[in-house]
């Protein structure tokens, strides 16, 4: 496959097989710079594994991927362009809700300013001081979209992010997902609310059996 910036995410003829099991089987998929993408699918059809393969996590079994040009396969430069924002919210739990910010920002290279606003933007900032494992699991997910928000890589993966929300919370995902796209980043979403993600991704996609297919709306 040509190397091309012109794409935030290139597959080819992607095979990921998870134990004895083949969750992809033969994936192409062209995600433009802003194509964002709603990526639908019944439980176990391969979402999260899918964002997993694009964040380098996984790698394919067989075939080939370029994000935002580079080879899936070199994960620590694949790993700069993106921030995957898994459904569990992947946070220390024994580090408060400022110092999980602040670490994901120093692991970036990045200064902590900000990180009071962040916290503020979310609903946080009275649970500023607490510890990740003492929260609710909606303030778990205000949390990751407050890093999301902060981090604003090129793309970003996004994980079930209406789950173990309330209204105002749904309200604040598309807020503050649509500042991140307003802002360049392209975005992917794994998500069993098309009505709610096609506010944000409105080109959807269905995979089932390891397929993926265009969803006409
Ligand atoms: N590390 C692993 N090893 C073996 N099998 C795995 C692994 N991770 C996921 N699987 C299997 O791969 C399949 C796809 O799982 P995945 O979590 O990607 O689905 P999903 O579409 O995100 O589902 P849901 O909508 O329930 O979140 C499932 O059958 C799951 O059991």
């Amino acid at each position: 496959m040509t190397a091309t910036t012109e794409y935030a995410v290139q597959l080819r003829g992607v095979w990921l097989r998870l134990g004895r099991e083949a969750v992809l089987r033969g994936v192409d998929l062209d995600i433009p710079h802003s194509g964002h993408m709603t990526l639908l699918g019944p439980n176990g059809a391969g979402k999260t594994s899918l964002l997993r393969l694009l964040a380098s996590a996984l790698r394919p079994t067989r075939g080939e991927g370029r994000i935002l040009g580079y080879d899936l396969r070199d994960a620590a430069a694949v790993r700069e362009q993106i921030h995957l924002m898994p459904v569990d919210a992947a946070l220390y739990p024994d580090l408060t809700c400022r110092e999980n910010l602040e670490f994901a920002l120093r692991m970036h290279g990045r200064g902590l300013e900000g990180v009071g606003a962040a916290l503020a933007r979310v609903g946080l900032q009275t649970a500023a001081d607490r510890r990740a494992r003492f929260l609710s699991a909606g303030m778990r997910k205000r949390l990751a979209l407050a890093r999301a928000s902060l981090l604003a890589r090129p793309l970003t993966l996004v994980d079930e992010p209406f789950a173990n929300l309330d209204a105002a919370g749904r309200a604040l995902v598309l807020e503050l997902l649509g500042e991140l796209a307003g802002q360049g980043s392209t975005l992917v979403i794994a998500a069993h609310e098309p009505e709610l993600a096609a506010q944000l991704a409105p080109r959807q996609l269905y995979l089932e059996a390891g397929h993926l297919r265009e969803v006409v709306r």
